[in-house]
């Protein structure tokens, strides 16, 4: 079945100098256990196409459903951002229990939920803490254990480890393939990077300049077990799928500036 489709869909800001347009129109469908990543240059509508995906923003034209139905702020996507936003006056415990709440999760089961949510993102341990008592890659690990605890159908992530030094970096995007192919979690993801992209995607896509379009659709067909991370970092098949990606991406930046 496919999760979440955008037909024919637009997004246009309004500002008082006029109107922006920001996304499309786009035809993506987004299937069950996928991890798409959507890569493009600045201002292509990266985020745009989340915050539709999110219920946040309405397209201008055309629709974008998930599971059938415009989507719903809250119901059914967990959202990460680049930035962790977590609650400075909680533990991190206390930040996925306060998610579990809204989750509606029964006040006697949300402990263990709890630990079984900060386990699966390596902080098993830390619980107790202060947010501001831990690293940036932990509060963006906590970022995303709150983001799972209403167990989301789709989880959005915006550029989620741009922020953080480059070995954290590759730390956490070895959790997060293997926690989505654990779970067989369905993901939207958006970055900068060529290399993350193809390192965490099932299929990667290149916007256009804006409004974005897709420019590449691109299914990445690397093991997603049985190889370490830096062997397939490292890999021939790797290197191939990310010069095809870089190529798209250069040629978009090119036709912006010629
Ligand atoms: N609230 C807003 N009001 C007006 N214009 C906006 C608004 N949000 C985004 N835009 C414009 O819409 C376009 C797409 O923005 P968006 O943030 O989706 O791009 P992006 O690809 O995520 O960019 P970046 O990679 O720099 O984060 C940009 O030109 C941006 O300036």
């Amino acid at each position: 079945m496919t999760l979440a489709d955008l037909t024919g869909a637009e997004h246009g800001y309004r500002t008082k100098a006029g109107a922006v347009p920001a996304l499309g129109p786009l035809d993506l469908h987004v299937a069950e256990g996928e991890f798409l990543v959507v890569v493009g240059p600045s201002g292509s509508g990266k985020s745009t196409l989340l915050r539709l995906l999110a219920g946040f923003e309405h397209p201008t034209t055309g629709e974008v459903r998930l599971l059938g139905h415009p989507p719903v702020p809250g119901r059914d996507v967990g959202v990460v951002f680049q930035q962790p936003r977590l609650f400075p006056w909680r533990t991190v415990s206390g930040n996925v229990t306060a998610a579990l709440r809204w989750a509606n999760v029964p006040k006697n089961d949300r402990p263990a939920h709890t630990a079984r949510l900060l386990a699966s993102v390596g902080l098993g341990e830390l619980g107790e803490r202060r947010t501001w008592e831990i690293s940036g890659g932990q509060q963006q690990r906590v970022a995303i254990a709150r983001a799972l605890a209403a167990r989301p159908r789709l989880l959005l992530m915006d550029e989620p480890f741009a922020a953080l030094d480059a070995l954290t970096r590759e730390r956490l995007q070895e959790d997060v393939r293997a926690l989505s192919d654990e779970d067989g979690k369905s993901v939207v993801f958006v970055t900068h990077s060529v290399d993350e992209a193809v390192f965490l995607a099932s299929r990667v896509v290149v916007l256009s300049d804006r409004p974005g379009r897709v420019a590449l659709d691109l299914p990445i067909d690397l093991p997603r077990s049985g190889v370490s991370a830096d062997d397939l970092r490292g890999s021939a098949q790797f290197a191939a799928l990310r010069g095809e990606v870089a190529a798209a991406v250069r040629a978009t930046v090119r036709a912006t500036v010629s």
